[in-house]
């Protein structure tokens, strides 16, 4: 499998796919550590192995065994450290190899049959954040692409209704007693209000941001639904998909990112935003 030669190394076809391999690796925990305490700690961690490998390579045994029982008590410190950032990236891993509750492959490997599905119109959604945001009503909205919600469904009360602007805005009207928690909507039908949605611990988000938006942040973590929160506080809008949360959104954006990620080919319809 040789390629070429660099200087004194042979360089063959799985040493280029081992690099590739490794700098996906190191860009994933950058990605998950960003801008948190823990990517101090690995930048730390990354630097004495580096001091190993020269110490190594220098010959200075006695140096090179203190840091190799660093590194491998490190190693144990690490685990505890990170136990969090670990936790998150086996959920963002488990997520998307998630058989049982992706309704996709349980249809392809399980020879379900195709049942057409109703679409959800956008439309009803963003015209309530639109009247909830300039009345500086709270929300929590999710809505369900692949992943099945049932378990989160079962934490609020059920609904089972047609989607409308009128009834999401009654949901969430203060004097309402469903308005606490989060609406999920589902193939075009407001499923249960009231939800309670995993809380992420993600502490990159600023303080400014509570429980709303960490419930938004953390149901995205665990599935693959899109999130809506809108701020009881301040009006804005927040959307949280794939992991990620994006606040302060205008209407249009989260028209956009809502409409780019639920019709995403591949997916069943949603139904298209009409402005
Ligand atoms: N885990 C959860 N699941 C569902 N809803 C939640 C959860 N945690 C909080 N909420 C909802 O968020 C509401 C407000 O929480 P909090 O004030 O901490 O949020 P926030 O992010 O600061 O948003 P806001 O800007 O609207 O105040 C709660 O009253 C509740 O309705």
């Amino acid at each position: 499998m040789f390629l070429f030669r660099l200087g004194f190394l042979d360089v063959g076809w799985l040493d280029i796919l081992d690099i590739l391999l490794v700098a996906v690796l190191i860009y994933q925990i950058y990605n998950l550590l960003r801008g948190s305490v823990a990517s101090r700690v690995f930048v730390g961690y990354l630097l004495i192995y580096l001091l190993y490998l020269v110490v190594k390579a220098l010959g200075l045994n006695l140096l090179t065994t203190i840091l190799e029982y660093f590194i491998s008590v490190g190693a144990l410190a690490l685990i505890i450290i990170f136990q969090q950032e670990i936790r998150r990236f086996l959920l963002l891993i488990g997520k998307s190899t998630n058989v049982v509750n992706n309704r996709l492959m349980r249809r392809w490997l399980l020879r379900q049959p195709y049942l057409p599905e109703s679409i959800t119109p956008l439309k009803p959604i963003v015209d309530a954040c639109k009247t909830l945001s300039a009345e500086f009503s709270g929300g929590l909205i999710v809505i369900e692409r692949n992943d099945d919600l049932d378990k989160y469904v079962q934490t609020g009360e059920l609904i089972n209704a047609n989607l409308s602007k009128q009834l999401l805005l009654s949901i969430f009207s203060q004097y309402s007693p469903l308005h606490d928690g989060a609406v999920i909507i589902s193939n075009g039908r407001i499923v249960a209000a009231r939800c309670i949605l995993p809380v992420s611990d993600d502490d990159v988000l600023p303080p400014a941001l509570g429980f709303r938006h960490r419930a938004a942040l953390g149901m995205c973590e665990a599935t693959d639904a899109a999130v809506i929160a809108v701020s009881e506080e301040t009006g804005r809008l927040a959307l949280a998909i794939n992991g990620e949360l994006s606040t302060n959104l205008s209407l249009p954006e989260l028209e956009s990112r809502l409409d780019k990620y639920l019709n995403e080919p591949g997916l069943k319809p949603l139904g298209n935003i009409t402005p």
